[in-house]
């Protein structure tokens, strides 16, 4: 792919919201780098870590739950047990039962974006595994999520 084609490498000034994230010793694999896969572990507990801490997730008990039908990353530089990193979360887009969130991760004292990318949470009932429209609460708290300068999703 061109680079016309990619988004540009993000900086911690494109997210409205940063979180720490402590890295394993089980995080590196046999190149002692953090392996791809564990960054969408990142993915997923820097943004339900948030959403529990505002209240508008109950993991255990709520009637709704956010399943993933989308993923995607890229990689620019390496990270590795013992940094301490930084996920930057946003929302791009708050549909009615979706919602499209954009995630970088920062190494200690980086501006520019080790890896960064995106996931599509779809709110479903949690017995019926079909789609429900988000929440007030939740909804309201993703709209907060803005890019920086951008009007709310
Ligand atoms: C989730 C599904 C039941 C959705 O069913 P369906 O595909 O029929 O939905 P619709 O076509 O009606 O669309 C609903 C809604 O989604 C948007 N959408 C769908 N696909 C995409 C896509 N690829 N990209 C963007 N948007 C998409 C569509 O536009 C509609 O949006 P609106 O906003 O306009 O309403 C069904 O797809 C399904 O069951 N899929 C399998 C899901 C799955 O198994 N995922 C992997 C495991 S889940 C997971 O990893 C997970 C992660 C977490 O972070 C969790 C956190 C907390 C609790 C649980 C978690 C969790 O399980």
């Amino acid at each position: 792919m061109t680079d016309e084609h990619r988004a540009p490498r993000e900086t911690r000034a494109g997210y409205p919201r940063l979180v720490p994230l402590a890295t394993r010793w089980g995080d590196n694999d046999v190149y002692g780098h953090v392996n791809n896969v564990v960054y969408y572990a990142f993915f997923d507990t820097a943004v339900n870590g948030l959403l529990v801490e505002a209240g508008a997730l109950d993991i255990a008990e709520g009637a709704v739950i956010g399943l993933v039908v989308e993923t995607g990353c890229r990689y620019f530089a390496p990270v590795a047990f013992p940094d301490a990193l930084t996920a930057g979360v946003r929302v791009a887009r708050l549909g009615r039962t979706s919602v499209r969130y954009e995630i970088a991760i920062f190494a200690a004292g980086e501006d520019m974006a080790a890896a960064q990318g995106h996931f599509v949470h779809v709110y479903v009932d949690r017995r019926t595994r079909r789609p429900v429209p988000l929440p007030e609460r939740l909804r309201a708290v993703l709209a907060g999520l803005a890019r920086p300068g951008r009007e709310a999703p």
